[in-house]
């Protein structure tokens, strides 16, 4: 029988420890603000900015929501990146992702400050996320699975972990930090290319699952008394549910709780982590730029 990560009583305790940060950057004459650009009318993206933007304000950080039509040009979008770069109540941007079809997001990444990049893309924040540089911002969603196994005690030093997907959002970032000094894993990245993928999978003391495919992982793939990082968030067709769907994980999680020593949920497992880890770095960020 497993335990299960909770991961919105983590990410409550996190945003307990940036309320304290922002009364004393406050105490120092700095109110940290968060620039959150939407473009186009994706639902669930409709539904993440509004989580962000009410975090912030429960917690006292100045909030700027700036929603964009579809047909928002790509000069229109790096104009407006432009003039939040330059504005000093923002510290940090997040381009809500994915932009539409038109837009060219790796441009538009490469052209916020990387002083304020607090989503953890730009060149420059990958670079230091390497070379281990802490003055950089890591990617909230795989800082927040970091912080979930270091609140459930996962002992990583020398321990067999293996990460499936290879994303720049997760799954690269993730293994960087997996192997990094002090944490000290054995890192192995999987994805939809490797050979015997389960096979991989039931080496891994820590399994994170990020490939965005329902319920992929299986039991059989799960170790006895491994510990199991779901970051998938998948909406499936539920038509017993009133909003017409349900949301799942990567991983199939009653049949791998039974394996697993502990396992996140979704939701409430890696996702408040993601927003929690969104604010510290705001608050990173308004503490270097001042
Ligand atoms: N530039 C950028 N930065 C992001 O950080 C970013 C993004 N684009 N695009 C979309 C993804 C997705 N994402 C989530 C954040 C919180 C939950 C979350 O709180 N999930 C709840 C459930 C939410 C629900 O009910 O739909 C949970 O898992 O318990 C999920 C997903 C941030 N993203």
């Amino acid at each position: 029988m497993s335990k299960v990560i909770d991961g919105k009583a983590v990410a409550a305790a996190v945003l307990e420890e940036c309320r304290t940060e922002v009364e004393s950057l406050k105490a120092d004459g700095i109110t940290p603000g968060l620039a959150v650009v939407l473009v186009g009318e994706d639902p669930a993206s409709q539904v993440y900015v509004g989580s962000k933007v009410r975090t912030c304000g429960d917690l006292g950080i100045y909030s700027r929501k700036i929603e964009l039509p579809t047909e928002t040009t790509q000069e229109e979008l790096l104009k407006v990146v432009a003039d939040l770069n330059a504005d000093p109540a923002i510290h940090g941007i997040l381009v809500q992702s994915p932009p539409p079809k038109h837009i060219d997001e790796e441009a538009v990444v490469r052209a916020l400050d990387p002083r304020k990049d607090v989503d953890g893309f730009h060149p420059e924040n990958v670079a230091k996320l390497a070379l281990e540089d802490p003055t950089g911002f890591v990617p909230c969603t795989p800082a927040g699975c970091m912080r979930l196994l270091k609140e459930a005690g996962v002992e990583t030093s020398g321990a067999n972990a293996v990460v499936i997907g290879r994303s720049m959002i997760v799954g690269k970032p993730m293994a960087l930090l997996l192997m990094a000094r002090g944490v000290d894993a054995t890192v192995t990245v999987a994805h939809s290319r490797s050979k015997d993928l389960a096979g991989i999978c039931r080496e891994a003391d820590i399994l994170v699952a990020a490939v965005g495919r329902p319920e992929m992982v299986k039991a059989d793939w799960v170790k006895e008394g491994a510990v199991v990082i779901d970051v998938g968030i998948n909406r499936v067709d539920d038509a017993s549910k009133k909003r017409g769907y349900r949301l799942t994980g990567d991983v199939a999680y009653e049949e791998c709780a039974e394996k697993a020593s502990a396992i996140t949920p979704v939701p409430g497992g890696v996702g408040p982590m993601t927003i929690a880890m969104l604010m510290k770095n705001t608050l990173q960020s308004a503490r270097q730029l001042g």
